[in-house]
């Protein structure tokens, strides 16, 4: 009875935290959305189809995974980047955000800020490889690297469109966006939503470089390698230096920004919103 009880905790913490196991020599861990690799330089691929929505589970395995490596002081740099084909990530999952109740969107958007925090303050070098659309929340994602390379492929799009759902970015996603492009890139691109191609992106600042579709990754690495010359605790304060007014911006009202985002989502009117926003999806695939 009581070798069950732990064997049913041993296997609880395993799905939460993950596995390492040792693939073909190559070191990695892996829950059901995020597979991380830690041979060589780090890469982490989000694997949640068909669109890599940051579903409220995909948050979750996502920030646990990113505290692991946080964690292993021998990882200094990660490469984000995603397995679904086509897409980086779709942003944030409109089913968590449509449908729901009020206490469902505040557990939803705690998640959020949380692995924003980490993800926008960590220590380690991210560097984003962006083979994929990144709309919104994907953007986001892509904002919080240090360097981002994104595939030259047309199809592709990347920024902050929230304004085309009718709904609002955060005063945070905002703040990063003026901190990445400017404040009049930012104000024109929030207000329009705009999606920008690969060429347009890099042309703003969205991204830093543009390569064609088959080296994207290996860019990546080569970006990864010269950050990792720069001695750790100088670039690490640096970064400290440059983020952390805008970390704390949210820090110290995080529980308002919770309660805004909470009565501002189940509202009929962002919900009606909502609603033709996933209708337009649906009848787009025909
Ligand atoms: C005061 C201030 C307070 C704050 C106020 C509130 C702040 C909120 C901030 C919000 C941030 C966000 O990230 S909001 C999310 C924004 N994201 C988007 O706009 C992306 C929408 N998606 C797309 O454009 C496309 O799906 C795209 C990613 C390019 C892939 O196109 P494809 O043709 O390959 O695939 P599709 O056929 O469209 O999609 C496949 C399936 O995935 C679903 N899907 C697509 N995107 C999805 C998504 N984000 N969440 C859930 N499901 C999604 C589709 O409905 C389909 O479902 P089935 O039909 O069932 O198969």
């Amino acid at each position: 009875m009581a070798l069950a009880a732990a064997r049913r905790l041993l296997l609880h913490a395993g799905s939460r935290l993950g596995r390492r196991e040792a693939v073909d020599g190559a070191r990695r861990f892996a829950n059901k959305r995020v597979l991380v690799e830690t041979e060589g330089p780090a890469v982490m691929k989000l694997r949640n189809p068909p669109v890599n929505s940051l579903s409220l589970e995909c948050l979750t395995e996502f920030t646990i995974s990113l505290e692991k490596l946080e964690n292993d002081k021998s990882i200094r740099g990660v490469i984000l980047t995603s397995e679904c084909p086509g897409i980086f990530s779709a942003g944030l999952d409109l089913l968590e955000m449509y449908g729901r109740n009020p206490a469902h969107y505040a557990e939803y958007w705690k998640n959020v800020q949380e692995l924003w925090l980490r993800l926008y303050t960590s220590n380690m070098i991210l560097v984003s490889a962006i083979n994929g659309a990144s709309p919104a929340g994907g953007c986001l994602l892509a904002l919080c690297c240090d360097y981002r390379v994104m595939a030259d492929n047309p199809k592709y799009t990347i920024g902050l469109n929230e304004s085309l759902l009718g709904i609002v970015a955060p005063f945070w996603f905002k703040d990063m966006y003026v901190n990445t492009i400017g404040h009049r890139e930012a104000e024109r691109a929030l207000q329009l939503g705009t999606l920008f191609s690969p060429a347009e992106a890099l042309k703003v600042g969205v991204v830093d470089e543009v390569v064609p579709e088959d080296q994207v990754h290996s860019k990546a690495r080569s970006v990864m390698t010269k950050w990792l010359a720069i001695p750790d605790h100088s670039r690490q304060l640096t970064k400290n230096m440059m983020r952390k007014a805008t970390a704390d911006n949210l820090i110290k009202q995080r529980e308002a920004d919770i309660q805004n985002f909470t009565s501002f989502i189940s509202k009929d009117s962002i919900q009606k919103s909502l609603h033709m926003y996933l209708e337009k999806l649906k009848q787009k695939k025909g």
